[in-house]
């Protein structure tokens, strides 16, 4: 053949080339925050999302018969949310567990739309079918309950492990099942990881840096835990999470991702949460006064749910194989952020009449906290989009509709 005969395409370059005009590709799909302009314009992206946390009921339509006590459900007439089709080549198979819980389901949303299969499980401890019922049914979604603590076999090409109660409050009431959750339940999906060959995302927390006397903290820090105080349980556990997936790795070769999850608020927290954003708000939507544990002079950090969900798909679809923080630089005393969403509430409802109370202090409570996000800057690209207060402001509605939809 001369030099100048163009390469005739094998057989997979025309298979490739075909399906690359019908389908979407994964990788183009830029995730939220760089979707999200810079003046707050919304995307379709994200005016499908807030569809799904701020109206209710968009998968069931119900009818409360209050009279006799009785609650009728109808499936609701929406149809379900776009979802990208995606290249089969590129479409994965996703296990999210603990994909019904508050960050789980967002992370849900965006894996849906960006088209690929997803398998979500969730116990239903401190997770809610109704945060994915309107992926009930759809052909890329599956709902299993299941809990961690047992084995499960399911062939997938990814792990997002989430399962675990993440709020002092619920974590502190039963320590023990805590503790099951953060070592057989990582040991479960870890060995699932080991044998389907799937890449396994941990999502550890800030909290295994303990009370830290390191800040801003780095991932390069080794914590300080109190390891018998009632804190212990979701701590220690997590620690000896990390090192499972990491004794995973260095043994079994599992391809492991470590997120350190920093402070996060968003919609579908629970209303019985207990953590100080939901407590905060609707003490504040109803008028109460608002419960500061200890002197108010604690400080955190507080990022908003979507910031989380753009750093674990950054994470998960990278080569970093370290922990790395997610979190937000914007550092409030507790008492700073009471004021500020009294203040909100105040603005956006015409009337707050709450005032901060003391109360007493919690043990072990850490007393300031905020990452170093510079590994995630620099590995991922990844920074937070969202300002406290804009994220603040939509997680006023979603509970400002919750409490209405009560009444
Ligand atoms: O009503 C409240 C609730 C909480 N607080 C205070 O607010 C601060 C934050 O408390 P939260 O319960 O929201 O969260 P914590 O920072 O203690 O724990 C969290 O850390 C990071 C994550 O991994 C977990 O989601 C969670 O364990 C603490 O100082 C706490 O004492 C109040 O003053 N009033």
């Amino acid at each position: 053949m001369p030099d100048s005969a163009p390469p005739t395409p094998s057989a997979v370059d025309t298979v490739r080339a075909s399906l690359e005009s019908r389908y979407s590709s994964a990788t183009s799909l830029p995730t939220l925050s760089a979707m999200t302009s810079a003046n707050g314009e919304e995307n379709s992206m994200m005016a499908t999302l807030r569809s799904l946390y701020l109206n209710p009921h968009t998968a069931l339509a119900h009818t409360v018969q209050r009279e006799d006590g009785t609650v009728t459900y109808a499936p609701g007439s929406r149809p379900y949310p776009p979802v990208r089709l995606l290249n089969p080549i590129e479409k994965k198979r996703v296990l999210v567990t603990g994909g019904a819980g508050f960050v789980g389901s967002h992370l849900v949303d965006r894996l849906m739309l960006m088209g690929h299969n997803v398998i979500c499980i969730d116990n239903f401890f401190t997770g809610s079918k109704s945060n994915v019922a309107h992926w009930i049914g759809h052909p890329n979604f599956e709902l299993i309950r299941h809990d961690v603590v047992d084995p499960i076999l399911v062939e997938v090409d990814q792990i997002y492990h989430l399962a675990c109660p993440a709020s002092p409050v619920h974590y502190q009431s039963n320590p023990v099942k805590t503790l099951k959750t953060g070592f057989f339940g990582t040991y479960n999906m870890l060995g699932l990881a080991k044998r389907v060959k799937a890449r396994f995302l941990l999502s550890s927390t800030s909290e295994i840096y303990g009370d830290p006397e390191e800040h801003p903290q780095k991932e390069s820090y080794w914590g300080h835990v109190n390891c018998i105080g009632p804190r212990a349980c979701y701590d220690e556990g997590k620690r000896v999470a990390e090192t499972l997936a990491y004794s995973y790795q260095r043994q079994e070769g599992v391809d492991i991702r470590v997120a350190r999850i920093f402070n996060t608020f968003g919609p579908r927290m629970n209303w019985n949460d207990g953590r100080v954003v939901s407590n905060f708000i609707l003490q504040a939507l109803k008028s109460e006064n608002l419960s500061v544990y200890g002197d108010g002079q604690s400080t955190r950090s507080f990022q908003y749910v979507h910031d989380l969900v753009d750093g674990l798909l950054k994470l998960m679809n990278s080569d970093c194989d370290e922990p790395v923080n997610i979190g937000t630089q914007e550092e409030f005393t507790i008492d700073e952020f009471a004021q500020m969403v009294i203040d909100l509430v105040k603005k956006e409802n015409g009337i707050c009449e709450s005032k901060v109370v003391y109360m007493d202090a919690l043990q072990d409570d850490p007393q300031k906290r905020k990452p170093d996000t510079t590994k995630a800057k620099e590995w991922l690209d990844w920074e937070p989009q969202w300002k406290v207060i804009d994220g603040l402001r939509e997680t006023v509605k979603y509970f400002k509709t919750q409490l209405e939809d009560e009444l």
